[in-house]
C-alpha cells in the first residue's frame, strides 16, 4: 500500500520545499501559490507586516488544513502497519516536521512574548507532549520507521525559527523589495540559504562566524544585530526540561565610538585591580560574561582604535584574550557581531582601519539599505512606517495620526526629500509634527535636497555638461547612501572614482 495518494504525493513534495525555503525571500510566495493553485489569494510580493491589515494572511491557514490532513491519513497508514519506500518516508517525515512546526506555533509566540516582558525562556512546560507527538509520528504502533530525529533538537530548532521570525518579521517594517532583501539576509545570516544543512551540522559552528552590518547612519542596524543575537540556536536539555541558557539575555550591544580606548578595552575585556588608574577592583569584560550562545554587538567598529584592533583581531582568530593586567588567557565563547556606517575599504585606504581585521570581520556581510532607496521602490513605505511610530504612542488613533503627519511631510518636505538621517530621522520627524505640527530639516538634510532640485532644474534646462551631471548625481547619491563603497555600488563606478567626483 502507498502511503500518499498521487495528490497527497505531489502536495508532500511542495511542503518539503516550501518548510525549507527562507520564508522571506519571494520564493516562498511561488511555493504557496503552487500549493494552493486557485485557492490562493492576495497578491502580495514578499512577506511583510501588514500594520494595518484587516484579514490575516489566509493561505498559511490553508496550507496547514492541507498539511495536518495529510499527515494525519499518512500516520493513520503507518499506525496500520503499512510499509513505505524510503523516499515517502522523506515526504512524510518533512510533512511532519512542518505540521509540528504549526502544531506548537503559539505555545512558541507565548515564551517568546513572555520573555520580551521580563520572563526568563528557559523552561519548556510542553516538553513531555511535544516529545510524546515526535514519538506518535516517527514511531506508529512503536515500530521503528528509520527515520532518525532526536525532539531535543528538533525543539531547540523549533524554537528558534520561531524566534527569529518574530525577531524578523515584527521588527524590519518595510514593503520595499530593498526591505525584503534586507529581512531574507538576516534569516540566512542565521540559519544559511540552505536550512537543511544548517539543521544537520552548520548549526554547532555559525556562532564562529562574524557579522559585519553596514549601511548609513539610522537604517536599522542594531536593529538587525539584535535580530541575529537574539535568534541563535540554544540546545536543549532534555533531562531537564529546559534551554540551556535564556535567549533574552544573550545578546550585548557595545557603542565604542562612545568610550576611550581604556573604558573600551575593560569593557570587552575585562580588567584586574590596579590595571590603569581607576581601576579600584576586579572587572569581567562583555566578552567573558557572554554566554556560549549569546553575541556581542561592536557598534561602530570603523571608530576603533588600531591597538585594540589588534587585540580583537586575536579574539576572533583565537578567541582567545586576557583581561587587562592580567596574564590569564580566557576563551570567548559567543558570537561577533559589528556594525559601522564608515566605509570600510576607505579608512582601510586611508591607513585608519587594518586590513587583517576587516577581513576576519566580513564573512558575513549585511547592507542596511537607506530610507530614500526603500522609498524610492515603496512610497507607500513612508506611511507604513509612520504607522508603526503612532501604533507605538496611540494605537487607537494610529492610522489617523501617521495621515496627518504623512500629509504634512508631502507638502512642506516633498515626496524627493532625502532622508539623510533614514527611518531614525523619520521617527524624530513623526514626533515633532505630532508635538509641534512641524519639523523643521537639518541644514544638511536641505542642502541635500536643495542640490536635487537645482539638479532637476538644470537637468530639464538641458544645462549640465555629462561631467558635471556624473559629479552631482554621485553627490546625490552619497547623500542617500553615505558612504562611497555604496555609491560605487549604486552607480556602477569604481569607489576611486566616485571619492574622486566627491571631492573634486
Ligand atoms: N527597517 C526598519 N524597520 C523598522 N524600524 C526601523 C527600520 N530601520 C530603522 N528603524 C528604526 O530606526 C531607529 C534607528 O535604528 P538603529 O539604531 O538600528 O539604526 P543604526 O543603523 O544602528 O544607526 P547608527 O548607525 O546611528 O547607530 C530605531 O528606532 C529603529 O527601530
Amino acid at each position: 500500500m502507498s502511503l500518499f495518494t498521487p495528490a497527497q504525493r505531489r502536495l508532500a513534495a511542495a511542503i518539503a520545499k516550501l518548510g525549507y525555503t527562507n520564508p522571506f525571500h519571494p520564493q516562498r510566495i511561488e511555493w504557496e501559490r503552487e500549493i494552493l493553485g486557485e485557492e490562493f489569494s492576495g497578491a502580495q510580493a514578499v512577506w511583510s507586516l501588514q500594520l494595518a491589515a484587516t484579514t490575516p494572511d489566509q493561505n498559511h491557514a490553508r496550507i496547514s488544513a492541507h498539511v495536518a490532513t495529510l499527515v494525519r491519513d499518512a500516520s493513520a497508514k503507518l499506525e496500520a502497519g503499512a510499509k513505505a519506500e524510503p523516499i515517502e518516508l522523506e515526504l512524510y517525515a518533512d510533512a511532519v516536521l512542518y505540521h509540528l512546526f504549526d502544531e506548537y506555533r503559539i505555545e512558541f509566540q507565548q515564551m517568546i512574548e513572555a520573555a520580551h516582558a521580563g520572563e526568563p525562556a528557559t523552561q519548556v512546560r510542553f516538553w513531555r507532549k511535544f516529545r510524546d507527538d515526535v514519538a506518535r509520528y516517527f514511531t506508529p504502533a512503536g515500530r521503528e520507521l528509520g527515520i532518525g530525529y532526536d525532539p531535543a533538537h528538533m525543539l531547540a530548532c523549533y524554537f528558534q525559527f520561531r524566534r527569529a521570525f518574530f525577531h524578523v518579521y515584527f521588527f524590519i517594517v518595510g514593503r520595499s523589495p530593498a526591505a525584503a532583501r534586507l529581512r531574507s539576509m538576516v534569516w540566512e545570516s542565521i540559519f544559511t540559504h540552505d536550512l537543511r544543512r544548517y539543521q544537520r551540522s552548520i548549526y554547532r559552528c555559525l556562532g564562529d562566524v562574524t557579522t559585519l552590518i553596514t549601511g548609513p547612519s539610522g537604517t536599522g542596524k542594531e536593529l538587525v544585530a539584535r535580530a541575529i543575537g537574539l535568534s541563535r540556536y540554544i540546545p536543549f536539555d532534555e533531562e531537564r526540561g529546559r534551554f540551556v541558557e535564556d535567549f533574552c539575555t544573550g545578546f550585548h550591544p557595545v557603542n565604542l565610538s562612545a568610550l576611550s580606548p581604556t573604558l573600551i578595552e575593560s569593557e570587552l575585556f575585562g580588567h584586574r585591580r590596579g590595571a590603569f588608574t581607576g581601576a579600584a577592583a576586579d572587572r569581567v569584560g562583555w566578552l567573558e560574561t557572554c554566554p556560549a550562545h549569546g553575541a556581542v554587538f561592536l557598534d561602530e567598529i570603523g571608530e576603533l582604535d588600531a591597538s585594540i584592533q589588534v587585540k580583537l583581531l586575536r579574539v576572533l582568530q583565537s578567541r582567545m584574550f586576557q583581561r587587562l593586567g592580567d596574564t590569564v588567557e580566557r576563551r570567548f565563547p559567543g558570537k561577533v557581531i559589528a556594525a559601522t556606517n564608515r566605509d570600510l575599504v576607505a579608512e582601510i585606504d586611508a591607513g585608519r582601519f587594518r586590513e587583517d581585521f576587516y577581513y576576519r570581520l566580513c564573512a558575513d556581510r549585511i547592507t542596511t539599505p537607506t530610507l530614500r532607496e526603500q522609498l524610492d521602490e515603496s512610497p507607500e513605505d513612508l506611511e507604513h512606517l509612520l504607522l508603526m511610530s503612532a501604533q507605538r504612542v496611540a494605537p487607537e488613533e494610529a492610522e489617523s495620526l501617521a495621515g496627518e503627519v504623512a500629509a504634512w511631510i508631502n507638502k512642506h518636505l516633498g515626496p524627493r526629500y532625502p532622508w539623510p538621517g533614514n527611518v531614525r530621522e523619520l521617527e524624530q520627524c513623526f514626533r515633532n509634527v505630532m508635538i509641534h505640527g512641524a519639523y523643521a530639516p537639518a541644514v544638511a538634510a536641505k542642502s541635500a535636497g536643495d542640490e536635487w532640485e537645482s539638479t532637476a532644474r538644470a537637468i530639464r534646462g538641458g544645462e549640465l555638461t555629462a561631467e558635471e551631471l556624473l559629479r552631482r548625481y554621485c553627490r546625490i547619491v552619497h547623500a542617500h547612501c553615505g558612504s562611497y563603497e555604496q555609491t560605487a555600488k549604486r552607480t556602477g563606478l569604481d569607489w576611486r572614482t566616485v571619492k574622486k567626483k566627491l571631492t573634486e
